[in-house]
């Protein structure tokens, strides 16, 4: 029927331009939607700008656009917004698409590790920090962009830290290539970057260095909470502007005492919030994933025995290991009288603008790196959060209209938090950092114009792990292949190595999935109440030789079980028996899923590297040989008390109760990871022999004895 169709289609129509007009009246309602000439001024006067404005002011969705209809992609050019975190790249590109009435992947665009949405057409690309490291490894004079926007400065991640000094010398580099000046200096070493291919007489190409002339490169650093000093002292006494107002007042509320149990102050927060105030969605800042499984289930269990008409309450978790489309179910708004409780970790904690969000629960925490470069130990704590992360926080509620945060700490509490995060360089293992500066030319680590120097201590500890690992020659250039090879995977050097080693060990298949869940969060999932059950579904995946291969039986029987089921029933069932499969053998269906996404991925990079993709079969002790020749550093012999010592820092640790070895205890184990709580917990171990140590790692094992 026609007249039908034709209806819909005008009723969308409608909708679409009512959505339009509101978009617009929004944008012309933001604070910094009045100083737009003044800011485009600003840009077009300083190379350098710092832009400091409240949470929800428009930086980083309108900045980009003013300096677009200013004329800033002229002649093809893209202004480029650097995020720390990939889901605001994702979901800021989105809005602002929106916000230009074009489609998502045209005029504006996202890239993050991974997932690139970007086309030719793309002039406002959204990306993380660490994306743009990447692109500079293959041009870097970042030729295409007129602008770079690094936003959430404050948060001071490792990448943000390494792209100001990257970023310096490229504006100057491009700077004096108008002015006939020389090559990028990133340290001692001048790069000439611009590669032509040109046939030699041989027939086979080369690469000709060509010197070109570029426009000047604009840089804006901005953020909500941001020390506009150092950044300005960085860069020679560039200009901070402070854009005032917000758009909706947030309401602060303190606990009267410190809460002794954050996990259960939020529980109790959540449900009176949901019982005693106004409609509105409600965002929780936990640690981790763990903590957030917890409080869902938690909260699962005591909504049915609330009244029928307040059980509408929706749970949904978002962190960095859950893959991307169930991170998006956040962002979509709640099923018709449903509230929203979102249980999150400092993923949404900058930059996202999570729609019908009206309450912000704080307790106040966050999960931090943090690292002994005397003991070489990376681990992960958790520490009280910034004044700066605290007003991020609470910025995430008056997006769309008043708000309320509630920080389960008492205000005198507030006022004794540091100012701003430590940057993520000092509290963390370089070695990846330097092996991407390294692939970048830079040769002296030491000298590089850090914005904040790493100490020493830390750098010289992490170029010597790149060594023992072959990444880097006796003379500290990048080896040849292994270095460069290393370089080229987005994954930790120590994981690198062990792919590059597991081909020639032939266990290649087995170090991927290997690779790919150690880097989720743990896929076994055993509640308190069940202990004992989930030891014994464990069982039968089970390895005597550790968790490793018990990783890896898991992964297959998993695979096998999706193969089968695929096979005779739809999709949409196979998901339903494949999850009740997870659930009844104590495994965590979105850790795994996230690792099966993740060893798709780094297949793909090891195959276009040409690697040997080959599997070890059955014979497991090729791939423990091959564990103990990558994870040397990680080595522990038993002690005869029982508890281990790690041989490259001298520390007493124990096994994880977790770990299959917990009762076995072999003579020498390799290890993934330190966890520290009351006690150094080693994780992750598989039973190697120590006379493998000095065979396939004699560079440290001969300088050791
Ligand atoms: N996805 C979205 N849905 C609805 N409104 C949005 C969305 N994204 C942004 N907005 C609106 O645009 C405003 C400005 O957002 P923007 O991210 O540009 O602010 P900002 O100054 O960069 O904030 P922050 O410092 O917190 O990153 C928000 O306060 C909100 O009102």
């Amino acid at each position: 029927m026609p007249s039908v169709h034709q209806g819909n289609f005008s009723n969308r129509q409608t909708q679409f331009s009512v959505r339009r007009q509101k978009i617009i009246q929004q944008r012309k309602s933001l604070p910094i939607a009045s100083v737009e000439k003044r800011l485009v001024e600003e840009v077009r006067k300083n190379d350098v700008l710092i832009i400091v404005g409240e949470t929800g002011s428009g930086k980083t969705t309108q900045i980009p656009q003013f300096l677009f209809d200013a004329g800033f992609c002229r002649d093809g050019r893209v202004i480029g917004i650097t995020q720390p975190r990939r889901v605001a790249a994702v979901t800021v590109a989105k809005r602002v698409a929106e916000e230009c009435g074009v489609e998502l992947g045209q005029k504006v665009a996202y890239s993050v590790r991974f997932d690139d949405a970007t086309s030719g057409l793309t002039r406002i690309k959204y990306m993380t920090d660490g994306l743009l490291l990447r692109e500079a490894l293959l041009d870097p004079y970042l030729s295409k962009y007129s602008v770079i926007i690094v936003d959430e400065a404050h948060e001071r991640t490792v990448h943000t830290d390494v792209l100001m000094g990257l970023l310096k010398s490229v504006q100057l580099a491009r700077s004096s290539s108008v002015s006939g000046g020389q090559g990028l200096n990133l340290g001692n070493k001048n790069v000439n970057v611009t590669l032509e291919k040109e046939n030699d007489q041989s027939g086979s190409v080369r690469k000709k260095p060509r010197h070109e002339k570029f426009a000047p490169l604009k840089l804006i650093i901005m953020s909500a909470s941001l020390d506009a000093r150092a950044f300005s002292e960085y860069f020679a006494g560039a200009k901070a502007v402070h854009i005032q107002g917000r758009q909706f007042p947030v309401d602060i509320f303190y606990t009267l005492h410190a809460e002794t149990d954050y996990l259960d102050a939020s529980l109790i927060t959540i449900f009176q919030i949901h019982l005693d105030e106004g409609p509105g969605d409600i965002l929780v800042f936990l640690t981790g994933q763990e903590e957030i499984e917890s409080v869902e289930r938690l909260i699962n269990e005591k909504l049915p025995q609330l009244p029928q008409e307040n059980q509408k309450l929706l749970v949904l978790p978002i962190f960095a290991a859950l893959p991307s489309e169930q991170q998006m179910r956040v962002f979509a708004p709640a099923p018709s009288g449903f509230r929203k409780v979102i249980l999150a970790t400092n993923i949404a904690e900058t930059s996202v603008t999570i729609p019908g969000i009206k309450y912000v629960i704080d307790p106040g925490f966050v999960k931090a790196r943090s690292y002994d470069p005397g003991k070489g130990m990376e681990s992960l704590i958790i520490v009280p959060t910034s004044k700066s992360q605290a007003l991020q926080r609470s910025g995430r509620a008056g997006r769309e209209g008043p708000g309320k945060c509630f920080r389960l700490y008492p205000e005198k509490e507030f006022e004794k938090l540091e100012d701003s995060t430590m940057p993520e360089i000092k509290r963390c293992n370089l070695s990846n950092v330097i092996l991407q500066l390294k692939a970048l030319g830079v040769e002296d680590i030491l000298g590089f114009d850090f914005i904040e120097k790493p100490s020493r201590a830390a750098i010289i500890k992490s170029l010597e792990q790149l060594f023992l690992l072959g990444a880097l020659t006796d003379e500290c250039q990048l080896s040849d292949p292994v270095g460069h090879q290393m370089a080229r995977l987005p994954l930790d050097p120590i994981y690198s190595r062990a792919l590059i080693l597991a081909s020639q060990f032939n266990c290649l298949e087995e170090m991927l999935i290997t690779v790919a869940l150690l880097s989720v969060e743990s896929i076994f999932y055993s509640p308190r109440d069940k202990l004992e059950e989930a030891r014994t579904a464990m069982k039968c995946f089970s390895s005597s030789e550790g968790d490793h291969i018990t990783l890896i039986n898991v992964y297959r029987a998993s695979n096998d079980f999706l193969e089968k089921r695929s096979m005779e029933m739809s999709t949409t069932k196979c998901e339903k028996v494949y999850k009740k499969w997870c659930k009844e053998n104590f495994i965590n269906s979105r850790s795994l899923r996230h690792a099966r996404d993740i060893h798709k991925q780094i297949q793909e990079h090891v195959q276009q590297m040409g690697l040997n993709l080959s599997s070890c079969g059955d014979d497991m002790l090729q791939f423990r040989r091959c564990l103990a020749a990558s994870f040397f550093l990680n080595a522990a012999v038993k002690q005869p008390e029982g508890t281990y010592r790690a041989l490259a820092s001298g520390q007493v640790v124990q096994v994880h109760p977790s770990s299959v070895l917990f009762r076995k205890k072999p003579d020498c184990v390799i290890f993934n990871e330190l966890v520290q709580t009351n006690h150094k917990y080693v994780r992750n171990l598989t039973r190697v022999d120590y006379l493998w140590l000095t065979e396939l790692a004699p560079q440290y094992y001969a300088m050791q004895s």
